[in-house]
């Protein structure tokens, strides 16, 4: 039908509504951005909020899109909205057929699945189609799994990706979100949140391994000086680009890297950004085994099996000795990383590469 010629009614108007949260498909941003600035427009008439700050990219771009489209009628834009939501309509089912493997929640978690059985409680990163990107979110909900992980009945505790990557690191857009304190207080808090999740690697008191089942990015990496084994899939690369992105090592690789594999070799990676493929990772030390990725999962949870099946209380105390002698200082170096990347953020060079990704200027 061609909508062009009628006038939407309100009751069109909300129909449109409620189609766009049953969208199967993302419609992209340039579609989304349009639909936000059609419904204030729609709602509210033209734009005369202030223009958001230069920090806050995505609150700026929407105030762009709505400013953009002037002192067009609120009917019209009613209209407009409507026919592009009905132009969407080819992606229109019902939200229950979400294909399995998306980020939909499924274990009382948005950004994980967390199962326990054989004795291993598995962490998988969900969020497929952001490469496993760490929002915050995703920063609480791995403090909880672990958290419940620490007290559960399982022997072990691993950390794997859903999708063809383990992680690839900090969300960017966590950079987005600023509070009315402005960037400060975000880097502020962000130092604290930091700080308590790595907090939650150097506590954590039962074997915890890494499944790097694809490639991995900044945090994820870095936190792997943590864990007490790594496996990877021969796809799997690890690659720590701080100084391309204005920061610095955090989750204590300042410390627990040059100690694996040799100050000059941490150099390499963490200063210059030397991505390491997963045979040079493990000769390095980072990595404690790589598998061929196509017997990767099978031949890796085979072993994980096996060894969750030893006496808990003997597997609970060897990693108790082995570790607790480090655990006060993984906590100051955590504290001193935290402290150095707030004052990265601020930084412009921080600012550039973040700005730069968002925009779609650069990638890694
Ligand atoms: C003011 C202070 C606030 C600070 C808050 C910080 C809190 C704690 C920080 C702790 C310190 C951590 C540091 C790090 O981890 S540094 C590493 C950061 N990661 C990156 O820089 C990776 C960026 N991503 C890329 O370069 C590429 O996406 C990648 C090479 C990983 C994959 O490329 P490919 O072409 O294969 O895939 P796409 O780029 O198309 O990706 C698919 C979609 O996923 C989105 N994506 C991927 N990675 C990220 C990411 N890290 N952050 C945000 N979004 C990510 C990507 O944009 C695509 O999305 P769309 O489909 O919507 O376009």
């Amino acid at each position: 039908m061609n909508r062009t010629a009628m006038r939407a009614s309100q009751k069109d108007f909300e129909n449109s509504m409620n189609q766009v949260k049953l969208l199967k498909k993302d419609p992209g941003n340039e579609v989304k951005l349009k639909l936000y600035a059609l419904y204030k427009q729609a709602t509210e008439g033209p734009c005369n909020m202030p223009k958001p700050g230069v920090f806050d990219l995505i609150n700026k771009a929407k105030w762009d899109a709505w400013n953009a489209l002037g002192s067009l009628p609120k009917e019209a834009a009613r209209q407009n909205y409507v026919d592009l939501v009905s132009s969407l309509s080819p992606s229109l089912e019902s939200s229950s057929q979400v294909e399995p493997g998306t980020d939909r929640k499924s274990t009382g978690f948005e950004t994980l699945v967390v199962t326990s059985e054989d004795g291993i409680t598995k962490i998988m990163f969900n969020r497929p189609k952001k490469k496993n990107a760490i929002n915050t979110e995703m920063y609480h909900e791995i403090m909880r799994a672990l958290k419940a992980a620490s007290k559960d009945d399982s022997i072990i505790t691993v950390l794997t990706g859903n999708g063809d990557y383990y992680s690839s690191g900090n969300d960017l857009t966590n950079f987005t979100d600023i509070p009315p304190g402005g960037v400060e207080e975000k880097a502020e808090n962000s130092a604290v949140l930091l700080r308590e999740f790595v907090g939650c690697f150097i506590d954590f008191p039962k074997p915890l391994i890494a499944v790097v089942n694809g490639p991995a990015v900044g945090i994820s990496v870095t936190l792997l000086g943590l864990f007490d084994a790594v496996y990877a899939s021969d796809r799997a690369t690890f690659h720590t680009p701080f100084s391309h992105l204005g920061q610095s090592p955090e989750g204590c690789s300042s410390y627990t890297f040059p100690k694996i594999m040799s100050p000059a070799k941490a150099t390499e990676m963490l200063i210059f950004g030397k991505k390491l493929t997963a045979g040079e990772a493990c000769a390095q030390g980072l990595v404690t085994e790589v598998f061929p990725d196509s017997t990767f999962q099978k031949e890796v949870w085979t072993r994980l099996k096996a060894f969750a099946k030893l006496p808990p209380n003997a597997v609970r105390i060897s990693k108790e000795v082995i570790r607790k002698r480090e655990r006060e200082k993984l906590h100051t170096v955590n504290a001193e990383e935290c402290n150095v990347l707030q004052g990265r953020w601020l930084s412009d060079e921080c600012t550039n590469a973040v700005v730069n990704f968002l925009s779609r200027k650069s990638k890694l």
